[in-house]
């Protein structure tokens, strides 16, 4: 067993942005800016907004954090982004999910400027994908392509099983597995509430991707040996012997199932990390393209 160290990972890529930013600024050039809105207050929101925040001043981006009330109307935040999409000093825009009930969440990612989308949440993006052209690929599925690319873990040919089909994870995950390019070539199942047999199914796999938020959902007797594990899953249960009173558990019952694998990625510094440094690339990546 080998664990695919997301935290590590992270930080070289962080670390590689930091010096592409401090040459353009030596070159006089703008420097990456992006723009995070939270609407109301979610603990686990919080968490990780004030991560995207900190990622950008490690890497010497401009951030600004728009927080909002929870019981602001869904016509007052589209007009908070479109704000944002009309400041030329913004690259990237990020409306950090979920959103209070009353307000649509197709119609806030549609709002965003194409151009800033750096979650690649907007249809435009997500077409774009499928369609294997350049785009904002969604930072979670993103990163974990950054991953098995950066531990050069074999992928071409392999039998993915991705279990869960949200449209910020498991089905992009679904389509850049299934992709053309490398890492990719995989034959693809998408998994879902819905699916008969999944014990059988994730023992044909070589490769599991489990983003569904049941913690420990994935046990040793559905996967194969030498499989390889990404556990996307992160839920707070409560741990009264901690100071914050919860610890993070992942989707896949690391103990009994990491002997079983060749690779896995721990929660937490797995998926978490790349996650942020994947959405770090896009920013840059916007702040590139247009200037
Ligand atoms: N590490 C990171 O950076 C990130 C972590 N996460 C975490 O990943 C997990 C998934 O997030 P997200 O994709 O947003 O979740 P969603 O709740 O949007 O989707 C969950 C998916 O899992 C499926 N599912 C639920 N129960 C089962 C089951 N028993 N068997 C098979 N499939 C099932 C659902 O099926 P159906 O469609 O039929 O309802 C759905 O497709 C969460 O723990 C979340 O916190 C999320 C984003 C980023
Ligand atoms: N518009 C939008 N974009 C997102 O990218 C987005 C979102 N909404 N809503 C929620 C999910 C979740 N998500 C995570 C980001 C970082 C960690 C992360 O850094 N996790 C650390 C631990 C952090 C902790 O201590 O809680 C780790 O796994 O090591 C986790 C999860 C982004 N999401």
């Amino acid at each position: 067993m080998q664990i695919l160290d997301g935290k590590k990972a992270a930080q070289a890529i962080k670390d590689e942005l930091k010096i592409s930013v401090a040459q353009r600024a030596n070159e006089g050039k703008k420097i990456p800016h992006l723009a995070a809105i939270l609407v109301g207050n979610n603990g686990a929101s919080e968490t990780y907004v004030a991560a995207k925040v900190k990622a950008c001043e490690e890497t010497g981006f401009k951030s600004t954090l728009v927080r909002l009330e929870a019981d602001i109307s869904e016509y007052k935040l589209l007009e908070a982004i479109e704000e944002l999409n009309t400041d030329p000093d913004v690259d990237g825009i990020l409306v950090q999910l979920p959103l209070p009930k009353h307000i649509s969440e197709k119609k806030v990612i549609s709002t965003i400027d194409p151009g800033k989308d750096v979650d690649g949440f907007h249809p435009m993006s997500v077409g774009k994908m499928v369609e294997g052209l350049p785009t904002f690929i969604a930072a979670t599925p993103y990163g974990i392509m950054l991953l098995l690319e950066q531990y050069k873990v074999e992928t071409k040919g392999k039998h993915a099983v991705v279990i869960g089909r949200s449209n910020i994870v498991g089905r992009p995950m679904s389509i850049l597995l299934s992709g053309n390019s490398n890492p990719g070539n995989c034959t693809v199942t998408l998994c879902h509430s819905h699916t008969a047999n999944l014990k059988e199914i994730c023992l044909q796999a070589d490769i599991i991707v489990a983003a569904l938020g049941i913690p420990e959902f994935v046990k040793a007797d559905m996967v194969k040996d030498g499989a390889v594990i990404i556990d996307v899953g992160i839920t707070r249960v409560s741990d009264p012997s901690r100071k914050s009173g919860f610890k993070l558990k992942g989707d896949v019952a690391f103990e009994e199932v990491s002997p079983k694998s060749s690779w896995i990625t721990p929660v937490p510094g797995g998926v978490g990390p790349m996650t942020i440094a994947a959405l770090m690339k896009n920013t840059y990546l916007a702040c590139e393209t247009k200037n």
